[in-house]
């Protein structure tokens, strides 16, 4: 196995991200929260795009899971070509993360294997069901990630829990799977281990103070209406 690979076992990864319009778009301040997680003790990063890469590359000698998102009106593609891929493996990526849907490939997994080949880096398949899971692993992925459940027009999901479910099931068929999307806590992250995940991602509720602010914001605004009236 790939020491990289080895390197995140039964660990959680802090994916450090943040789109356009975010108070926090700026590449030393995506180092700088990613800093932070190392110090707390996460064993890995997925960073989004080269720039950010590079930043992130500078505070950590840890894994990095690299991707380029690319917005397609609908909802963003997890690195859609094998250009983008060979970019995120020039700036320092240690493992690729690319969009693995029937969505986005239809019945060709070819980017897999290109990507593996090309890059002489491991790929993470992010999927949002069984099937893509068990066809992206075959197709030679070295993480499957349960990334897009929830985010292609045939998935449905709990908008405010992971999807244990296709965590549990992808691990019972032998899949190295990355538990990804919608864990909020420690206790999530051990919950998915527990299920047999190889390793867990947790992105906005580490590293997005907009909405974990929004979170309290909402819990405060239900706690006041339901309050007696003073
Ligand atoms: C669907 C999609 O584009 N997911 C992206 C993948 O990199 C990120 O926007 C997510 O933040 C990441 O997957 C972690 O998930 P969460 O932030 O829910 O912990």
């Amino acid at each position: 196995m790939h020491e990289r690979i080895a390197q995140l076992k039964h660990g959680f990864i802090a994916s450090v991200q943040a789109d356009e319009g975010s108070p926090l778009r700026d590449s030393r301040l995506i180092a700088a929260l990613a800093h932070a997680t190392v110090l707390g003790g996460a064993n890995g990063l997925r960073i989004n795009s080269p720039a950010d890469i590079r930043a992130v590359r500078e505070i950590t000698d840890l894994p990095v899971i690299g991707l380029h998102k690319q917005h397609n009106g609908t909802r963003d593609v997890i690195t859609p070509l094998v250009e983008h891929a060979l970019e995120l493996a020039q700036a320092g990526a240690d493992i690729v993360a690319v969009d693995a849907s029937r969505e986005i490939r239809g019945g060709d997994l070819s980017i897999i294997g290109a990507v593996r080949d090309l890059t002489g880096l491991p790929v993470m398949a992010d999927v949002s069901t069984l099937d893509e899971g068990l066809r992206a692993w075959d197709a030679g992925a070295a993480l499957v990630g349960t990334t897009l459940s929830g985010y292609t027009p045939y998935t449905r999901a709990d908008p405010e829990h992971p999807d244990f479910a296709l965590v549990e099931q992808l691990a019972a068929r032998g899949v190295r799977v990355i538990a990804e999307g919608r864990l909020r806590s420690p206790a999530d992250v051990v919950r998915v281990l527990d299920l047999g995940a190889y390793a867990a991602v947790v992105g906005r509720a580490l590293t997005d103070p907009l909405i974990t602010s929004a979170r309290y914001a909402a819990a405060v605004a239900s706690a006041r209406s339901s309050a007696a009236p003073a």
